[in-house]
């Protein structure tokens, strides 16, 4: 993969099964410039079975015309069914030595968000790597501590010249302090999705 794919990673799902209306955020966030997508399918009213392969389908779709690779979270069978251009999986998914050979010439990003993690990890296995949360976030009730910016330019320390996305809590106000302590670009849910105007917040967050 090219590192300069995850300067802007737009992560996204189907808004409480709104297809619609998450496909609309979608292709104003790949009209503004987003560099990467993420479908990521959690919470209440996630889409199942059929209709969250219709969905996935039509995110493909939408993301071809645009070129902007692809990435489905934790489900690798969603990922071969809907043609993406590859998984992103965390430490409690599947290990990325699991993935099957379809996976071989796909993009496969890990969380890796601290010492432990890194420990646990085979990163000759992935692509990119997700660290974070780099600052509270409301979007994943899970994320643990965050590490903040210190925590960042220690990972990238750590890594070397691997690609790194940070992820958690990521707005304007902090992207540009983000890619200086290492990171290729940054990983954002809410900033985007709820913005007022969607193209409007990709754009600020290119000029940045
Ligand atoms: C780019 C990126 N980085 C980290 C994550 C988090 O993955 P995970 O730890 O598996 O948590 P869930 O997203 O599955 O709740 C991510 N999705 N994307
Ligand atoms: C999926 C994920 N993994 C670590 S933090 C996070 C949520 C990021 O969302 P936001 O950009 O709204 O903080
Ligand atoms: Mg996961």
């Amino acid at each position: 993969m090219n590192k300069k794919d995850l300067k802007l990673y737009f992560v996204y799902g189907s808004d409480q099964g709104d297809v619609e209306r998450s496909l609309e955020v979608i292709r104003q966030a790949l009209e503004a410039g987003i560099t990467m997508f993420q479908l990521r399918e959690k919470g209440e009213g996630a889409l199942q079975g059929r209709a969250l392969l219709d969905f996935a389908r039509s995110v493909r779709a939408l993301t071809l015309e645009y070129g902007v690779p692809f990435i489905v979270n934790d489900d690798a069978a969603l990922a071969m069914e809907a043609g993406a251009d590859g998984l992103h999986i965390g430490q409690d998914d599947i290990p990325p030595a699991d993935l099957s050979a379809w996976f071989d010439e796909k993009i496969v990003g890990l969380s890796v968000g601290n010492a432990h993690e890194l420990a646990a990890s085979d990163l000759q296995e992935v692509d990119y790597i997700g660290t974070g949360p780099v600052f509270a976030t409301q979007s994943k009730d899970d994320a643990g501590e965050a590490i903040g910016i210190t925590g960042l330019e220690w990972m990238r320390n750590q890594v070397g010249p691997l690609p790194m996305v940070a992820i958690g809590g990521i707005t304007h106000e902090n992207y540009k302090a983000c890619l200086d302590a290492g990171a290729d670009g940054a990983a954002v849910i809410s900033a985007i999705a709820g913005a007022e105007d969607v193209g409007q917040a990709v754009r600020r967050f290119l000029s940045l």
